[in-house]
């Protein structure tokens, strides 16, 4: 077996060679080389989304006269640049941000998660890392995502550097997914143990980052547009990447450099939703009803310009050229990808079977009744941004390789003490679901990855399958109905085929939720 192994692995870096297609080991060669294909797509998905070339490519420094620009507006640089930042991704953000720019960088201050240099150091990543002598000061934190002292200290003095801001100043403020935890700093009397236990009740009780956000900016002294006040008169430049389906500025991060439009009311509804109003502290009363009657209102933030620099949508537009130019037909299907993940598993099975019928039989297709449930599934899980359609026609007439490129973040309902992470699940239930169905001359495969390289808390950054897993594994023993009973994907994959099926990338430094590529390839 470990001998088989490790043909596998010499012919899965083998070039592709068309000497290879036909017999049964040219099959096994070239569903090899399919999986390298997809682990090189997740590497082309993640790599436009690293914080070097997403800060190269917003912003534009014109070296002799000093002018920055930011789409389509201009600022004029004289040492009076300030730089703050927040969030899993930030650090790596913030090196690029210094090397563009550092000549006319004063100071910065970031909060980061607490071990990252550590981790980045060895993982080697040095261009993640700020130079010895670095304006930025960094302050480690949060950890397990959750707001602590080390953060508070790290927000109050992000908020003291906003505060001491002119109007001949910039302010570059790097967000990036995990800010929220990382800038907490509770309006009084609230105390940051009181906004950590209703942050982790509303968690626990289902609420979505949408609702926790909302909380979290009316509890919050930076959040929901208050950094933004706090720079008043400096003008800010906020450059985001998003980890939030849809990429809502206020939402990432609770918007900090973004007005929020949301009431008292609407923080009412939510907390009696998931039966908090009623054992509020104290304090959180205090605040919810002294804003009601706030007479400074909202806060403003006309003097900002908030810039969207990485998300899904450009990850995969990425991985889709690239996929392109290797000789698929790519077609991205969605960068909105929601729902439980089973019913997103079975989502994906289905439509490799619609999708794989009808490339090989553009005649025939699948049954009629599998189509109207791929329809109703896709109905079900209420994807604003499908193209499912759309990628069902790209795919008839195509006879050559197809790739669907997808992107979000499914959720999984923790049943067992297993270890796994939403990839490797979703990999694990598509595959399960693949072998279902004999598919004749097509080579199918699925591949899930979290983009920041680490899915749920596994070392892994996700997985790929293909239909013949229940068999093979079933050869050596694995069960994968009682895995996933347990959610222990994660154990699962570290056995099948010596953990060959396992994505690892370690932490990427960036972070824009997950991407989900199905291949179908004609032999
Ligand atoms: N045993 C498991 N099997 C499947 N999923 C799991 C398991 N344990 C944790 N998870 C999932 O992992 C996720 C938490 O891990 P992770 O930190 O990667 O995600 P996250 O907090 O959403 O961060 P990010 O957005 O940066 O990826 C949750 O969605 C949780 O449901
Ligand atoms: O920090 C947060 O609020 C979440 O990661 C969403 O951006």
């Amino acid at each position: 077996m470990a001998a088989a192994l490790q043909v596998l692995r010499h012919l899965a870096r083998a070039p592709l060679s068309p000497l290879l297609w036909g017999g049964p080991l040219a099959r096994l060669a070239s569903s090899m080389a399919l999986a390298e294909q997809a682990r090189q797509l997740f590497e082309s998905t993640v790599g436009a989304v690293l914080p070097g070339p997403m800060l190269q490519r917003a912003l534009s420094l014109d070296p002799d006269s000093g002018q920055l620009k930011v789409r389509d507006r201009s600022f004029q640089l004289q040492q009076n640049l300030y730089l703050v930042g927040f969030g899993k991704a930030v650090l790596g953000m913030a090196t690029a941000a210094e090397e563009l720019l550092g000549q006319h960088l004063v100071q910065g201050v970031i909060s980061v998660p607490k071990g990252i240099r550590a981790a980045m150091e060895s993982a080697g990543k040095q261009e993640m890392l700020l130079k010895p002598h670095s304006r930025v000061q960094v302050f480690e934190g949060a950890e397990n995502n959750l707001p602590d002292r080390d953060a508070l200290r790290a927000a109050l003095a992000i908020r003291q550097l906003a505060e001491g801001l002119t109007a001949d100043d910039l302010l570059l403020v790097l967000i990036s997914g995990g800010g929220s935890a990382l800038l907490p700093a509770p309006i009084p009397p609230v105390t940051l143990e009181e906004k950590q236990t209703l942050t982790k009740l509303l968690a626990a009780r289902g609420a979505t980052i949408q609702e926790l956000n909302t909380i979290r900016k009316a509890l919050s002294q930076l959040k929901g547009g208050g950094l933004a006040q706090a720079a008043y008169p400096a003008q800010v430049v906020s450059l985001i990447l998003s980890d939030v389906v849809g990429d809502p500025v206020e939402v990432i991060a609770s918007g900090p450099t973004v007005a929020s439009i949301h009431s008292v009311q609407d923080c009412l509804h939510i907390l009696n939703r998931y039966g908090l109003r009623a054992a509020l502290p104290r304090s959180v009363k205090t605040v919810l009803a002294r804003a009601d009657s706030d007479p400074h209102g909202p806060h403003t933030c006309g003097h900002v310009l908030n810039v969207i620099i990485g998300s899904n949508a450009l990850a995969l537009a990425e991985a889709q050229k690239q996929a392109e130019a290797l000789g698929y037909r790519a077609v991205v299907l969605s960068t909105a990808i929601q729902g439980d993940v089973k019913s997103v598993a079975q989502f994906y099975a289905l439509l490799a079977r619609v999708a794989g019928a009808r490339l090989t039989m553009p005649g025939a297709g699948a049954s009629v009744e599998e189509d109207e449930q791929l329809y109703e599934l896709a109905a079900e899980l209420q994807l604003p941004d499908l193209q499912l359609k759309e990628a069902l026609e790209a795919v008839v007439g195509t006879r050559g390789p197809v790739c669907l490129l997808a992107g979000g973040e499914p959720t999984v309902q923790l049943q067992g003490s297993g270890k796994g992470g939403r990839n490797q699940e979703l990999a694990l239930r598509v595959g399960a679901e693949l072998g279902r169905w004999p598919w004749g001359p097509i080579d199918v495969l699925f591949l899930s990855g979290g983009t920041d390289g680490q899915d749920g808390p596994t070392e892994a950054a996700g997985a790929w399958v293909r239909p013949e897993l229940i068999s093979q594994a079933a050869a050596q023993g694995l069960d994968v109905a009682a895995f996933l009973a347990h959610n222990d994907s994660h154990t699962f994959f570290c056995r099948f085929q010596g953990g060959a099926h396992l994505l690892h990338t370690g932490l990427t430094g960036t972070n824009v939720m997950d991407a989900h590529l199905l291949f179908l390839q004609p032999r």
